[in-house]
């Protein structure tokens, strides 16, 4: 390791490297959270036709122009029309016909009188409801006495007064969200062309590690960080592959990498970057020319796959391959972005001014030079690393904005002054609450030490703290910029 990095210049280096996903087609439902790369069209107008809004009777106005409580018109009702009827009955003068809410108003209507304006053909007063149609068929026919007037159009909703056939539905920057994906199945769209989500293989290195559910040796500990750093890139929008924990093995790591490759758009490891005697991440990654990681192009094509071998694992021997996070999209991709001037593949390892996320690696490896992240392997370090480096590139990929999380101004409440390492930012964990009613900045208590090994406190936070480098100290009442992590 050369110089130290500040957190800013890591993550702008981090950012340069990464560009847009090359758009894809996909299903409506695949697409959700994504970017629309281009502006959608309405291929046909919303609503398609005129239609009731109500259950009730399609009329001409001036047939109910003096209808009355005591005076009601009586019309000869001409038959009935459904939700999705394709042949309608003609309304002539003095006729109405049974009309149901979404039903396209019959040739002749100019208006819809609502069931409840009307004895609903039962002769009566005032209904309340139609008679279900299969227990009196009769409805569709005799007549119908009408109330209260309406004028022209009232309760029709006309043809393309949602949107209109030609206009644009939804413009190029739009991210899919359930609303957005309503109106384009609505219009007719069944797939759209969006940026797609980052396919991002997790795994963790340590010979010490094993898999939730199996129980501890001597010296062994569960594997967490591949655990917590899948569901961030699945929170983040990715879909997410979590690779079982690789052993302490450099060559292993290196194979288990390239045939990762295949399937990834990023990969994000954790552990084995400081400075041990085990540090395989960074035995594994540096002087990588000629190899498949170092740009290299591979043999054959490769299939990557979902099981790659990278021998002794800590925790099975064989990584574990893991569902998608969406299970839509495990084809090759055309490269992305990143791979345009194709800037060296390499993984350069760095100290950086924080606290936790000291010791970090970044690069680009592989053929379409794909980024990798090295985090730190303490649990807190990993995540807050990928808090702040990680989760901005996926969304980069994405083409999402902004990229980073949301930030605030919050007074700290704490009974004791806190330290913290000059020269370094530190990220403390906190929970947020919002300002109340006349207050200008909400509070933000820590929760747990600084220790990078409290996975405890971590769980119970939703803000991280930051600490400015120069800070030495801070006090209850001091203002600190808070990061929201949910
Ligand atoms: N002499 C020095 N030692 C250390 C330094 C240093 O500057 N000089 N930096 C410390 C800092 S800061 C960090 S952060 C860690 C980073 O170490 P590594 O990235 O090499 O991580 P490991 O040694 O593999 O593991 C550290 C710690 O985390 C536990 N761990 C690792 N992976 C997982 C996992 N998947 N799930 C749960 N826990 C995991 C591991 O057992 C260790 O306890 O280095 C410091 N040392
Ligand atoms: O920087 Mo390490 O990430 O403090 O624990």
């Amino acid at each position: 390791m050369s110089r130290t990095w500040s957190v800013d210049e890591h993550l702008a280096d981090v950012l340069r490297s990464v560009g847009p996903l090359e758009p894809i087609e996909l299903h409506l439902l695949d697409a959700q959270g994504c970017v629309l790369t281009e502006d959608v069209l309405v291929p046909v107008s919303l609503p398609p036709f005129d239609n009731s809004s109500m259950d009730g009777y399609a009329v001409r106005v001036a047939d109910v122009e003096k209808a009355g409580e005591d005076a009601p018109a009586v019309l000869e009702v001409v038959g009935d029309v459904a939700a999705g009827a394709g042949r309608l009955p003609e309304v002539g003068p003095g006729q109405a016909a049974r009309v149901m809410t979404g039903a396209p108003l019959p040739p002749g209507a100019e208006a819809v009188v609502p069931v409840e304006w009307t004895d609903g053909g039962a002769g009566g007063g005032p209904a309340d409801a139609m008679a279900a149609h299969s227990a009196d068929p009769s409805g569709a026919a005799g007549e119908v006495r009408v109330h209260r007037p309406v004028t022209a159009r009232q309760y029709v909703r006309g043809k393309g007064s949602d949107v209109r056939a030609g206009s644009v539905a939804l413009e190029a920057g739009t991210v899919l969200g359930p609303a957005q994906i309503g109106l384009l199945a609505a219009v007719g769209c069944g797939t759209v062309t969006v940026r797609p989500r980052p396919r991002v293989v997790v795994l963790s290195t340590g010979s010490e590690l094993v898999r939730p559910g199996a129980p501890l040796g001597p010296g062994q500990i569960h594997d967490s960080n591949s655990f917590a750093l899948t569901a961030a890139a699945r929170d983040a929008g990715a879909i997410a592959y979590r690779v079982g924990a690789v052993a302490d093995d450099a060559a292993a790591l290196r194979t288990v990498i390239e045939d990762q490759l295949a399937r990834a758009d990023a990969i994000v490891t954790s552990g084995g970057v400081s400075v041990g005697a085990y540090d395989v991440v960074k035995e594994a990654l540096t002087g990588l020319e000629g190899t498949v990681l170092g740009g290299a192009e591979p043999p054959g094509d490769g299939d990557g796959g979902e099981d790659g071998d990278g021998g002794g694992a800590g925790e099975s021997g064989v990584p574990e391959a893991s569902e998608g996070a969406t299970g839509t999209d495990g084809a090759p991709r055309s490269p992305g972005a990143h791979r345009t001037g194709r800037p060296p593949a390499h993984v350069e390892f760095r100290r950086l001014a924080m606290q936790p996320g000291k010791p970090q690696g970044f690069g680009l490896v592989g053929p379409d030079r794909i980024p990798l992240f090295a985090l730190p392997g303490n649990p807190v370090s990993s995540y807050v690393s990928f808090e702040l480096f990680v989760r901005p590139a996926l969304r980069a990929l994405m083409g999402l904005e902004p990229v980073t999380r949301r930030t605030v101004t919050a007074r700290l409440e704490c009974e004791e002054p806190i330290a913290s390492p000059e020269g370094k930012r530190q990220f403390l964990r906190g929970r947020y609450r919002p300002p109340a009613a006349g207050e200008e900045h909400g509070t933000v208590r820590p929760v747990g030490g600084p220790g990078s090994h409290l996975l405890g406190s971590l769980a119970r936070a939703d803000a991280l703290v930051v600490v400015p480098e120069r800070t030495t100290e801070v006090a209850r009442g001091d203002e600190l910029e808070v990061v929201l992590l949910d």
